[in-house]
C-alpha cells in the first residue's frame, strides 16, 4: 500500500488540518501517518487558542515516521512558526523525502493567523525550494508573489513569478473568487486551468487541506503532477457537492461521499 505523510496542525473540529489530511488520504486509498506541528482549539466559527509543538518534538516525529515507514509522498499545511520550519526543512533535505506538496497556509478563513509574520519568508527559503508544488489561495499567493491579484491575468502572473522565484510548480486556487472555482497551474514554464464548477456551499472548512492532500495521495500512487491535481479537484468538488452541514459557521467538508467512477475501483 502506498503512504503519506502531513506535518500539519490539529484541527479540534475535525474539518482542516491534520484531520482533514487523515481522512482525504484515506478516501484516496493511502496509508495516512502525521507529524503534528501545533493543537488548534478550534471550531467551524474559529480559532481560539495555539499550541505549537516544540521543534525537538517535531523532529522526533518525523524521525520516527522516516525512519520505519517511509512515505510516498509528504503534505505540508499549518506550521506557524521559524524554528519549526527549519526542523521539517532539515529533516525532509536528509531522509530526501519525495513528492512534497506544500500548503502555505498563512491565515484561516475566520481571520485567526496560522503563520507568524516573521515566519513568511522562512517558508519561502526553506520550504518552498523543496516543494513539487506549493498551493496558495489568492491572499497567499499576494504575499509569496509580492502582486495584487484581481483579475484573472494576475492570477497567471503571479503563478508563474511564484514557480520561477522558488523553483516548484504552482496551482493557485481560485476558491476566493465570486464567479467560478477554476485553479490556475504553472509548472516548468506552462501554465493551463483547472476549471471547477462552483458549488454552492458555505461549508468551505477544510477546502485548501483537503487539495493538498489530495493532491499528496495521488502523487504517491504514482501520478504525474498534473494528473494528481485533477482528481484532487474531482475529490474537492465531491466532497463539497455532498451538502454537509454541521456547526454554526463555515462547517467541515463530507469524505465518505458516494464516490464514483474510476476512483471507486481503485480505492476499494
Ligand atoms: N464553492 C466552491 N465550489 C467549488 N470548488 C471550490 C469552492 N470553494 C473552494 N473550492 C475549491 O477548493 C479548493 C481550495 O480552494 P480555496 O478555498 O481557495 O483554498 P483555501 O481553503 O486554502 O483558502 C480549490 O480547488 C477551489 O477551487
Ligand atoms: C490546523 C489548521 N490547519 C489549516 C487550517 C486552514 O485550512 P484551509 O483548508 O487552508 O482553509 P480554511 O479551512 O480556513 O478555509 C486551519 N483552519 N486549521
Amino acid at each position: 500500500m502506498r503512504t503519506a505523510l502531513s506535518i500539519a496542525g490539529s484541527d479540534s473540529c475535525g474539518g482542516a488540518g491534520i484531520q482533514a489530511d487523515l481522512k482525504t488520504m484515506t478516501m484516496n486509498g493511502v496509508y495516512a501517518m502525521t507529524a503534528v506541528t501545533a493543537l488548534t482549539a478550534q471550531n467551524t466559527t474559529g480559532v481560539r487558542a495555539i499550541q505549537e509543538a516544540t521543534p525537538e518534538f517535531l523532529g522526533q516525529q518525523i524521525d520516527a515516521v522516516f525512519e520505519d515507514i517511509f512515505p510516498d509522498a509528504v503534505k505540508i499545511g499549518m506550521v506557524s512558526a521559524s524554528e519549526l520550519i527549519r526542523v521539517i526543512a532539515k529533516k525532509l533535505r536528509d531522509y530526501e523525502a519525495k513528492h512534497i506538496v506544500v500548503d502555505p497556509v498563512m491565515v484561516a478563513t475566520s481571520g485567526s493567523v496560522l503563520l507568524k509574520t516573521d515566519a513568511v519568508e522562512t517558508l519561502e527559503k526553506e520550504l518552498l525550494p523543496l516543494a513539487e508544488v506549493v498551493t496558495p489561495n489568492i491572499p497567499e499567493a499576494e504575499i509569496l508573489s509580492g502582486m495584487a491579484i484581481k483579475t484573472k491575468e494576475d492570477m497567471l502572473a503571479a503563478a508563474e513569478k511564484i514557480s520561477k522565484t522558488y523553483g516548484c510548480a504552482v496551482l493557485l486556487k481560485g476558491g476566493h473568487s465570486i464567479n467560478d472555482a477554476n485553479d490556475y497551474f504553472y509548472a516548468n514554464g506552462e501554465g493551463h486551468w483547472f476549471e471547477g464548477k462552483r458549488i454552492e456551499n458555505p461549508n468551505t472548512h477544510g477546502t485548501g487541506c483537503t487539495l493538498s492532500s489530495a493532491i499528496a495521495s495521488n502523487l504517491a500512487k504514482g501520478y504525474e503532477l498534473p494528473k494528481a491535481v485533477k482528481r484532487a479537484k474531482d475529490y474537492i468538488s465531491g466532497a463539497l457537492g455532498a451538502m454537509l452541514d454541521l456547526g454554526k459557521g463555515s462547517g467541515p467538508m463530507k469524505h465518505a461521499f458516494d464516490l464514483t467512477g474510476e476512483f471507486a475501483k481503485e480505492v476499494r
